[in-house]
């Protein structure tokens, strides 16, 4: 099935935020009135420019900060009370220094009480599906900054969480790492079917990957377009090349240029 179809055939969304709004202490108003449904299986960017309050929400999502204003509930989450799972990529890898690769992706698995015999196999193999086979017992010291970044996915999706929550995971690796790093998320998300939210300020970024793309404005925060980009999955450099993907990204350059106006 193409991942452009939720399976469980639940129409609720998996994430409704409704009326949110986040002042922080010093009265800067970081978000005003977002109001999104996330569906589950949905590929999802938040785009914007410095400032839109994109990480704030997607902290908020994560639970790492409270609205101020509004909620964000889990009708599609399912699970006793709404238990719900996510994973989270910062932009930094956040790795632990003394800890292997393998170390650093069975952390969250050891912290859930998991068999140590149990939690390698599932590390060992979620490296494998991020390309870092044979790389179980390196350093981060030893990996190049894109490696770092695969076991940091590794480590976030290890747990199979419905909803993967990337705060611009690939701005600071080279265009090549980059390209290549998006395609194996891809990948990952074809085959494992979480829903993902991705942060970023690159237009080109957020066309190749999402299905939607919300374009946000600063001062204060907010929702000023939501756009869905028709183009088929699988994606890969055919696409990359192609008029359709210049098209979409006209029109996502569009919304940018009169969000940053606004
Ligand atoms: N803890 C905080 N206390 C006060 N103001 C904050 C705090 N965190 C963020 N802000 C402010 O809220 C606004 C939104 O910040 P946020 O980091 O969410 O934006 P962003 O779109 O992710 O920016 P960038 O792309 O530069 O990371 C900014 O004006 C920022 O300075």
């Amino acid at each position: 099935m193409s991942p452009n179809t939720a399976t469980s055939g639940d129409a609720r969304p998996l994430v409704s935020i409704q009326h949110v709004s986040k002042q922080f202490a010093n009265g800067t108003i970081a978000v005003r009135d977002v109001n999104l449904d996330l569906a589950a299986g949905e590929f999802v960017s938040l785009l914007g420019p410095s400032g839109c309050g994109k990480s704030t929400l997607l902290r908020m999502i994560a639970g790492l900060g409270e609205p101020s204003v509004g909620t964000i509930d889990w009708p599609g989450a399912g699970g006793a009370n709404g238990e719900h799972e996510l994973g989270f990529v910062f932009q930094d890898p956040t790795l632990m220094p003394w800890a292997t690769a393998l170390g650093n992706v069975v952390l969250p698995m050891q912290l859930k009480r998991m068999p140590q015999g149990e939690a390698e196999a599932r590390g060992a193999a979620m490296l494998a599906l991020v390309g870092l086979k044979g790389f179980e017992r390196s350093y981060p010291r030893e990996l190049s900054g894109g490696m770092k970044m695969r076991v940091s996915i590794a480590r976030a999706l290890v747990t199979q969480p419905k909803i993967l929550l990337m705060d611009e995971p690939f701005a600071a690796l080279d265009e090549i790492t980059r390209h290549k790093l998006n395609d194996d998320l891809l990948g990952l998300w074809e085959t494992n079917r979480f829903s993902a939210v991705f942060v970023t300020h690159s237009v080109f970024e957020s066309v190749y990957l999402s299905q939607r793309i919300v374009v946000m404005a600063a001062r204060p925060g907010r929702v000023m377009a939501d756009l869905r980009v028709e183009a088929p999955y699988p994606r890969d450099e055919l696409f990359r090349t192609s008029a359709d993907y210049a098209h979409w990204c006209r029109i996502a350059s569009e919304k940018l240029k009169e969000a940053i106006s606004a």
